[in-house]
């Protein structure tokens, strides 16, 4: 169980987020949606625990998976190394069956900038599944692709998603992609002191 009660979120003396308090039960997967500027990435790295400043409590597993808008891979690194640097206790067939399961089979070797976008963004979806997350949180993975790797790519998370059942909670602009994906969609909307769940 997941459980997100934010009293009071500020930059500086401009309050971003209201009081929003939900919970996300194991193996749910929840859609976040709202206009933009309305503080959905801003909510998101607090329940991360990217950024602790904030008034309220947060508790969320130990083993989470962070999927951001960009693939964030390291460039210097093959495509397996990508994996087998942040996930060190798996073994090398574990690792190709992640690459396989994201259609990079034979891939490993290659470098970042050798893969076009859509499977440097595979790549990076692989990495989050790899480690058997309990929590998965995604910033608008599907976003700045072309429709038919956006279709790719949203397919295969919800592959993915239902093989690995972990606990979801993305960002999406998409009502249709949250729709497809989600059990459940939350509405950010502003508020005189802070965005709140609409
Ligand atoms: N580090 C920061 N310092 C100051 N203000 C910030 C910071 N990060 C975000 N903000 C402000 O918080 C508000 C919410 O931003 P946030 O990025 O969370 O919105 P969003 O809903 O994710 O927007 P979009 O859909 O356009 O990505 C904005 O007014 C933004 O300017």
């Amino acid at each position: 169980m997941i459980r997100i009660d934010i009293r009071k979120k500020r930059f500086e003396h401009h309050a971003v987020l209201g009081p929003i308090a939900f919970d996300i039960a194991v193996g749910e997967t929840v859609a976040l949606t709202g206009p933009s500027g309305v503080g959905k990435t801003t909510l998101l790295r607090l329940v991360a625990g990217i950024d602790p400043d904030f008034e309220g409590q947060i508790v969320r597993p130990d083993r989470l998976a962070i999927v951001f808008q960009e693939p964030t891979l390291l460039p210097w690194r093959s495509a397996f190394d990508n994996l087998a640097l942040i996930h060190g206790d798996l073994s090398q067939a574990d690792i190709d069956a992640a690459l396989s399961d994201v259609g990079l089979d034979g891939k490993g070797d290659l470098f970042p900038g050798q893969l076009s976008l859509g499977q440097q963004r595979r790549l990076s979806l692989a990495r989050a599944f790899a480690g058997q997350p309990e929590f998965l949180i995604m910033d608008e993975p599907f976003v700045s692709l072309d429709s038919e790797t956006a279709e790719t790519m949203l397919t295969l998370t919800e592959d993915l998603i239902t093989r690995h059942r972990p606990a979801t909670l993305f960002v999406t602009h998409s009502k249709p992609e949250a729709r497809r994906l989600s059990d459940r969609i939350l509405n950010l909307v502003p508020g005189p002191g802070g965005a709140v769940l609409g």
